[in-house]
């Protein structure tokens, strides 16, 4: 019998998603998130789909990323699908930066570890899990190919005039400084599932795709390709996210140093930690801070204003590199879930030929739809992200090619 299964890792700065399938039929076998690792109360919450089974929710504390991803293989163990199955047939892991070289999934071997581990210092909140994600499945199955797809690999195609930034070339040449961007994986899932909700190719669409969850970005894709993106060396370039501050002059950081006697080390965490919309409201949760607003806390509210001044830029920038439009979506936890956040964002836009129904955009629903009266010109739609999906079927692609 030859495997199918693939299980999928995608391990956050503070939480693991997983996903175990069955590529044979596409079927979900188990899903499950765990939650605030290193807290002092972590959550673990498993869905076993295979069996039918209820969803199971442990509050314990998981230490580290090594703890919890041993507590997600006790938990699929305890289903009869754990890590020791002869049916598994590779474990597909989310890598955020891949730097110039991982453009395609790859197989890792001690040398690509080893550059995932360089890479590092331009993502430090990610590379770190994802990297101790990677060693804890080897350890549990030392047998078993381990695939990594880079969220920067959707990116690649961007040309060079948006790729690069106006400084010294040898300087960024020798330090490999360019806008690489990220939640690649997201982009190209949602902007094809997009082209099939519109009925055509993804070669004969155009789409601003909005990726808003904890870390936000957006990208510009013409023909299903990516052409531009808001994200840039680092995960903390464009638009204002739950704690990193998004685009910033960078004199800021210079300005920190020299009035603050900040170190470069206190900036970075200032604005990858304490910035964002926990740094204008102490609150990252998009749920929270409108219902702050609906108690008339003015802080919230400047920190949503801020929040859709930037992300309204962005689409209207994006507008201007594409020059013709077909559909804006909105995905990821904020996109998907915040009705406000969409409404606001492309209100005013009725000039570009984009503008949100009220009824559609607050009707419950968890497939892709539109948004946009019928009537528009350009689509407004929601197209619920499946980064999981899209890591498993690169991973199974790639052992099954081998
Ligand atoms: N029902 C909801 N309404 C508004 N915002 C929501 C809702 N559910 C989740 N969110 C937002 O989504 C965010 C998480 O998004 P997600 O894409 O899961 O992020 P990440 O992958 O970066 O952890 C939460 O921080 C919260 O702001
Ligand atoms: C790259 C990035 O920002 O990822 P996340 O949204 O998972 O933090
Ligand atoms: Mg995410």
């Amino acid at each position: 019998m030859t495997p199918t299964r693939i299980l999928v890792l995608n391990s956050g700065s503070s939480s693991v998603k997983y996903q175990l399938l069955d590529m044979a039929d596409g079927k979900r076998l188990a899903v499950g998130l765990a939650e605030r690792i290193g807290e002092d109360t972590s959550a673990l919450t498993h869905h076993p789909l295979g069996t039918g089974g209820d969803k199971r929710r442990h509050e314990c504390r998981l230490a580290d990323h090594d703890a919890a991803l041993k507590a997600v293989a006790g938990e699929l163990s305890a289903d009869g699908i754990g890590l020791d199955s002869p049916e598994l047939a590779a474990i597909g892991h989310r890598v955020v930066h891949g730097g110039l070289r991982f453009t395609e999934p790859t197989l890792i071997d001690d040398a690509v570890l080893k550059e995932i581990e360089r890479l590092v210092p331009v993502a430090p909140l990610h590379n770190p899990a994802n990297i101790t994600g990677i060693r804890t499945a080897q350890r549990l199955r030392p047998d078993l190919p381990q695939v990594a797809v880079f969220d920067t690999a959707f990116h690649s195609s961007m040309p060079e005039h948006a790729a690069r930034y106006a400084i010294d070339v040898r300087t960024a040449d020798e330090h490999r400084i360019r806008r690489y961007g990220f939640h690649g994986t997201s982009h190209a899932y949602v902007s094809r599932k997009t082209a099939e909700l519109l009925g055509k190719d993804p070669s004969e669409v155009n789409v601003i795709v909005l990726h808003l969850g904890n870390g936000a970005s957006a990208s510009a894709v013409r023909g299903g390709l990516c052409v531009d993106t808001s994200m840039g060396l680092t995960p903390l370039e464009g638009l204002v996210m739950g704690t990193r501050s998004g685009d910033i002059d960078p004199a800021v950081v210079f300005h920190l140093g020299r009035v603050a006697g900040m170190g470069t080390d206190e900036v970075d965490e200032l604005l990858n930690k304490r910035s964002g919309l926990v740094g204008l409201c102490g609150e990252n949760d998009m749920r929270e801070i409108r219902r702050r607003i609906d108690e008339g806390d003015a802080a919230a509210k400047l920190a949503f204003d801020i929040y859709i001044h930037r992300l309204k830029k962005y689409i209207g920038a994006y507008y201007a590199v594409l020059g013709t439009v077909d559909a804006v979506v909105f995905t990821a936890g904020v996109g998907e879930n915040a009705a406000p956040v969409r409404e606001a964002a492309v209100a005013g836009l009725d000039q570009l030929g984009l503008a949100v129904d009220a009824e559609l955009n607050t009707a419950p629903g968890d497939a892709a739809r539109l948004i946009s009266p019928a009537s528009a010109r350009v689509k407004v739609g929601i197209v619920p992200t499946d980064e999981e999906l899209e890591i498993a079927e690169q991973t199974y692609a790639l052992v099954t090619a081998r």
